[in-house]
Parts: C-alpha cells; structure tokens; sequence
C-alpha cells in the first residue's frame, strides 16, 4: 500500500484525513462545473456541501443533479449513493466547517479567485486540501492571498465532470508537493482519471490542444471557410471517433502504416511548415460572434440545451462502454 503524505497543517491543528478515508466534500460555486461535480460526489457516496452566492443557486443546483442522475444510474452509483446527501448552505463558512476536501469552481476571473481562494483558506480545516476548477490560470497567479498556500491546488476538470474521468492536477511555486499528491490519490479514490503535473504549463495539457482546434476554427467561421456545422461534423464523423480510442500521438503512429511513427515523421514531417495553421488568435468580433452562436442554434435543429445534454450524456456513456472504460451490462458488471 502506498502512504500519501498529507500536506503539512499548521502546528496544533489537527491532520487531515487520508484521501481514502474522505467523507464531506464542498463544492463552492454550483454553476454548470460545482453542480457537475456535486453530481459526481454525490453518485460516489460522498455527503457534498454546496455554496453558491446566486438566488437561484439552490434550485438551479438540484436541478442540474437531478438530470445528471439518469447517467450516474447508468454509470453505477456507489452503495448509500443519493441526492439527499446533498446540503445547500446559506454561508460560506457553513460548506466548509467540517469538509475533507474542497472544491472551488467560481467564475473563470483572477481577482475573484484570488479573494475567494483567500477565504476558502480561511474557513476550511486546517490541511484540508482546496482545488480550484480553473481552466487555465496558474495556481501561482491564484495564491497570493492565501494564508495557507501550501494546500491550494488546481483539479481542472472537464465537462461534465460526472461523466469524463479526466482532471488535471497540478499545483504553484508555493503549493506544497504533498498536496498535489493528495489531491491526484483523492480524485483516483473519487472515480476520476488523473495527470499529475509536475510544473504549471499554461493551458495546462488538454486545453492547450483544445484551444488551439478551437482558434482554428473561429478562423474557418471569420473568414467563411467552414460552417459550424461542417467544423462538428469534421471531427465527430473524423479524428474524434478515433481519438476517443487513442490519442493523436498513437493515431498518427499508425498513419505510417508497418514504418510507425518514424515513417509518419519522414513522410509528413515536412507539411508542418505548410501554411495550415494561423495559430494567432481571431479577432472575437461581433461579426464572429453572431456566426458561431447563430450557427449552433442552426446546428442544434430545435433540441434545447437539456436535450443536447441529455444526447452528449447518452452518447459518452456508450463510448466508455463500447472502449471498455465501463462494463458493458449488469452481468459484465459484476462478473
Ligand atoms: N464550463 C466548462 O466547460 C468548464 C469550466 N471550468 C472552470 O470551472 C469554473 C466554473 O465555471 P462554470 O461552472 O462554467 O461557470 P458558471 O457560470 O456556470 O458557474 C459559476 C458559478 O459561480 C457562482 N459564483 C459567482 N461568484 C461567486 C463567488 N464569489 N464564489 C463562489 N461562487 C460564485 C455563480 O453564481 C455560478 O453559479 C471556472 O473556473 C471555469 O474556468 C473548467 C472546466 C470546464
Ligand atoms: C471551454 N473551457 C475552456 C472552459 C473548457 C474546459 O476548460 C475543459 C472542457 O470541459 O473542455
């Protein structure tokens, strides 16, 4: 068995508990990610902690859970699972009093990460591990007013947290290693798939490639090269049936045939000079703006948010299952 050390608490405060004996969890901010993670938590067996300061934060959280549970059901829920063990705060603090890990998933602004990190450190017993859902500031941007920055560290996840395993966990110039080490055996504990980082990379790994399929894509709108409908189509009747088997760098290899990669590197190698990337970002401007939502309203054909959710949440769950990531019945279930 492997011992993870906990981040060090301050003298006289009591220790944190190890990653596999977490019961309470808090999640701080219960938008499309919280309430994703809440999900999550709950369909694990875990007691969640909410707090969002919204009016309609409460309603709005029970009912994201509430149309996730079908896929959690699908996916299996873990023994004494159940949305009742979901508790809505008024405060803050109140989340936080007895939590064993936290999760932060506030708006995407550094300012009010910064704060609201500083107080999460402020309310959270001492050496509870806080991660922070970014998508991409650097812990060591998030910190700074931290009295406690040592057990701060990014849980980036992706969307919708309850269905793809994936974070990514990584920690600051003043994080301390024991926490990123906690937090990684924790989200494994939690059900989730996990790359450690050893040092901050902007974007971290999977948004770095993202962001850059993404630029290029606002580029093919701006200039009319592709429709919305045409970018989609690209990748879900191409690469993307492929990468959800095997990533870009294994599905290349295999692009040089019995030669592998090296071949594929002789053979193509030299089109990465060809002009095919801008790699500079759009110009986000109205115009763009207008041509991308108006083409996924064009693209969603009638079906609500709910109903696309409803579809996305189907569709990866027969991926996982068809990849093997998940048995593919009851009876492979629990052979
Ligand atoms: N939407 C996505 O696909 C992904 C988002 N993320 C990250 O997750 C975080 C949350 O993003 P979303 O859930 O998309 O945003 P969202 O806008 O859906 O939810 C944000 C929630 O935070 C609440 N909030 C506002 N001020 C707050 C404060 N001071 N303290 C606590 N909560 C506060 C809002 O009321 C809202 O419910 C961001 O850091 C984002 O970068 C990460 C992965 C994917
Ligand atoms: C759009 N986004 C940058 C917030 C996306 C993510 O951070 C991860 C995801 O869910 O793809």
């Amino acid at each position: 068995m492997t011992v993870i050390p906990s981040p060090t608490p301050p003298p006289g405060s009591p220790a944190p508990c190890a990653p596999e004996d977490v019961r309470r969890v808090a999640c701080v901010g219960a938008g499309v990610i919280g309430g994703g993670w809440a999900a999550h938590f709950l369909a694990r067996g875990y007691d969640v902690t909410a707090w969002d300061p919204a009016p309609d934060a409460a309603v709005r959280l029970r009912r994201l859970i509430a149309a996730a549970w079908p896929a959690l059901e699908q996916l299996g829920l873990a023994d004494g699972a159940s949305q009742d063990r979901l508790t809505v705060t008024a405060t803050l603090e109140a989340a936080l009093a007895d939590a064993q890990f936290v999760q932060e998933s506030a708006p995407e602004k550094l300012d009010l990460k910064r704060d609201l990190l500083a107080r999460l450190d402020a309310a959270a017993p001492a050496g509870t591990v806080i991660a922070s859902s970014t998508s991409g500031y650097p812990m060591t941007d998030m910190q700074t007013e931290a009295a406690d920055p040592g057990r701060l560290v990014v849980g980036h996840p992706f969307n919708p947290p309850y269905l793809i395993p994936l974070v990514e966990v990584v920690g600051g110039e003043r994080t301390d290693p024991a926490a990123v080490e906690w937090a990684s055996r924790f989200y494994e504990v939690a059900g989730k798939s996990v790359i450690a980082m050893d040092r901050e990379v902007p974007g971290f790994i999977a948004n770095r490639l993202q962001e850059a399929l993404w630029r290029e894509a606002l580029h093919m709108v701006a200039n009319g090269e592709a429709t919305v409908a045409e970018i989609d189509a690209s990748i879900t009747e191409g690469p993307g049936l492929r990468w959800a088997v095997m990533g870009p760098m294994l599905t290349f290899a295999l692009a040089g045939g019995e030669g592998g990669m090296a071949h594929m590197l002789d053979h193509f190698g030299p089109s990465l000079k060809s002009p095919w990337t801008r790699l500079e970002a759009p110009e986000l401007d109205r115009a763009l703006y207008e041509a991308v939502v108006a083409g996924c309203d064009e693209a969603a054909d009638g079906r609500s948010i709910a109903d696309l959710v409803a579809e996305r949440d189907r569709g990866v769950i027969d991926i996982l299952r068809a990849t093997g990531r998940l048995p593919r019945s009851a009876e492979e279930a629990t052979r």
